[in-house]
């Protein structure tokens, strides 16, 4: 039987998913905090998780009770709304050796909630599942293995009748996957990887359809295979850590997978198929029905795992059901999310200058040659790519205002030197191969971010918000007209459609968390945690971990520490009495 979890999304008094709803909208129809009154928001309330390093995803809000999580040892609170006190505190026992293995800090991104069921993935890859009312463990399954550099950082994703989960390590050498359990047992439904034969992807090479020639054919059998020397693909990345999406309608789950492995493209002659990926998928059965690579033969790390934001739009004046993406690569992708058509690739920042543009035929990049690394070679430091490795966007998820039906979106203004150089495969060691530096986008602002609104139907900017640091906090939209997000600083801020800061607040550690909304007897509030970290704040966060310096020190985040400090703080805030 299906979940609640649709139903309850459907209430705007709840944030009963990471995302807000199965389409990954981060939008709510709440409208007691508008435009005019947001320059009154207060603090109503704040709680610390104990916890330092970073903290990503939110709150979740059913009924009078909020789920929340920290980093590891990933703790998660139930508190009641009513007076704050704790319902229940759950702490799991973890292998603190995970922590080296984890390439961007130990972050977590959420808890879900399911038929009186939360789900945790903890970093050592077990996936438990907690009874919401007491905090009891009523199952767990282990996912991956830390020794070999498997790690989990994802929020667990509920669909219907399952929940989904995804896999980190693609610089490590880990095989990104994606397992489907049942709700109520853990057991394993299916499992499909994102590289090897057709049968461990679950493709179909008859079925499952591609973009090429300017329309979709069969992607053909060994389609993965025939990309890869040798064994290289059992090593081959693609890891699974996004935000995932899912339409009823089609029954189909999207989601993206990560950079091949090692991120020294010589390495690793040909495409590298399905690394830089977007998978729809069926959700009872696992088979892929379409597939699009956004970044073949990767030569910059620009993982594709970016969440799908799926939106009813219009596309160049004809209605569609779209997929919308934005990819680390820097071009904003809007597809036909049933049939997996290529409708728009555009640069939403301009400064993207490894490809000229994207083939609407072929649907490949049409690469620079002075900025791929595969050409300049091993040793050889290839200077002046934008964006960095960090993407144009990162993990930082977009928000889909279904009012106005623009995107807003959280961006890195950061370009990079890459050097790649020949590595040798150690199980649980980096398996990284290149070392980088990053600076602010030149010629432009000097700061590392900006906050811009997105037009996927044209693919155009429509404003531009520039920000000192990467917005690395994910947005939320309102019907109130509000566009929320937070800053590295610690700010959290609200803007209204023109982007125009309406407000600000400094919370106690800078964000790198989403910002959800809920109502609570008849009050509307926002909530935000806070907790520098992941891989724009790791130098504050843990020193450059051990093992990962080869990841590179971004020049200009050295600057957060003039601002902000460690520790995750939850802060909610509302409109004062009247
Ligand atoms: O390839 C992978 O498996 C993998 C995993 C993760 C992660 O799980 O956090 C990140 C990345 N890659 C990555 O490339 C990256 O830029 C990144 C940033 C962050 C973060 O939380 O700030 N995680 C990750
Ligand atoms: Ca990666």
């Amino acid at each position: 039987a299906d979940s609640d979890v649709e139903q309850l999304t459907k209430d705007p008094k709840n944030w009963a998913m990471q995302s807000g709803n199965l389409a990954n909208h981060r939008y709510s129809e709440l409208k007691q905090i508008t435009a005019q009154n947001a320059k009154n928001l207060q603090v109503a309330w704040t709680f610390s998780t104990g916890v330092l390093r970073g903290h990503e995803g939110g709150p979740l809000v059913v009924g009078d009770t909020m789920y929340i999580h920290s980093p590891f040892p990933n703790k998660v609170f139930a508190l009641s709304l009513e007076d704050q006190s704790i319902r229940w505190k759950y702490e799991p026992k973890q292998d603190p050796t995970v922590i080296p293995v984890m390439c961007c800090d130990t972050v977590n991104r959420g808890v879900a909630y399911a038929n009186g069921k939360i789900f945790l993935q903890q970093a050592d890859t077990t996936l438990v599942a907690l009874d919401a009312k007491t905090g009891a463990e009523l199952w767990k399954i282990k996912v991956g293995d830390p020794k070999i550099g498997e790690t989990t950082t994802n929020t667990p994703h509920v669909f219907k009748d399952k929940v989904l989960t995804g896999i980190s390590g693609g610089e490590f050498g880990v095989r990104g996957r994606v397992t489907a359990h049942d709700i109520n047992t853990g057991k394993i439904l299916w499992k499909a990887y994102s590289t090897g034969p057709d049968n461990e992807l679950m493709v179909d090479p008859g079925r499952t359809m591609t973009w090429t020639d300017g329309k979709m054919a069969p992607i053909g059998p060994n389609s993965s295979l025939k990309t890869w020397q040798g064994d290289q693909w059992k090593l081959g990345g693609g890891t699974t850590w996004g935000w995932y999406s899912y339409d009823p309608a089609t029954n189909l789950v999207y989601y993206g997978t990560g950079n091949p492995s090692t991120w020294n493209p010589r390495q690793r002659p040909g495409d590298n198929k399905w690394s830089m990926t977007i998978f729809a998928r069926d959700l009872d059965t696992g088979m892929a029905k379409w597939v699009y690579q956004m970044t073949p033969h990767d030569e910059w790390d620009y993982d594709g795992v970016n969440e799908m934001i799926l939106a009813d739009i219009k596309v160049k004046g004809q209605p569609r059901k779209a997929l919308v993406h934005f990819d680390r690569n820097g071009f904003g992708y809007t597809l036909d999310r049933v049939s997996g058509e290529l409708l728009v690739a555009e640069k939403y920042d301009p400064k993207v200058n490894w490809a000229t543009h994207v083939d609407m035929k072929t649907g490949r990049p049409q690469v620079v040659a002075k900025y791929s690394t595969d050409k300049n070679g091993p040793d050889v430091n290839s200077k002046g790519i934008c964006p960095s490795a960090l993407g144009s966007k990162d993990q930082q998820p977009a928000s889909f205002n279904r009012k106005t039906g623009l995107f807003y979106v959280p961006t890195n203004h950061v370009c990079m030197d890459y050097e790649p150089f020949q590595i040798e495969y150690t199980a649980g060691q980096p398996y990284v191969g290149s070392t980088l530096s990053m600076y602010a986008a030149p010629n432009s602002h000097g700061g590392l971010g900006n906050f811009i609104a997105w037009d996927a139907g044209t693919g155009k900017i429509v404003w531009s918000k520039p920000e000192k640091f990467s917005v690395w906090s994910g947005a939320l939209s309102t019907a109130g007209d509000v566009v929320f997000y937070g800053t590295l600083e610690g700010y959290l801020k609200a803007v209204d459609l023109n982007g125009k800061e309406l407000w600000k607040f400094k919370t106690p550690s800078g964000i790198i968390g989403n910002v959800h909304t809920w109502e609570y007897k008849g009050k509307q509030y926002i909530g935000v945690l806070s907790g520098i970290g992941g891989w724009a704040g790791i130098g504050l966060a843990a020193g450059l971990t051990k093992g990962t310096e080869g990841l590179g020190a971004v020049g200009g985040y050295k600057d957060l520490a003039k601002y902000t400090e460690l520790g995750g703080v939850l802060t909610v805030f509302a409109l004062p009495d009247r």
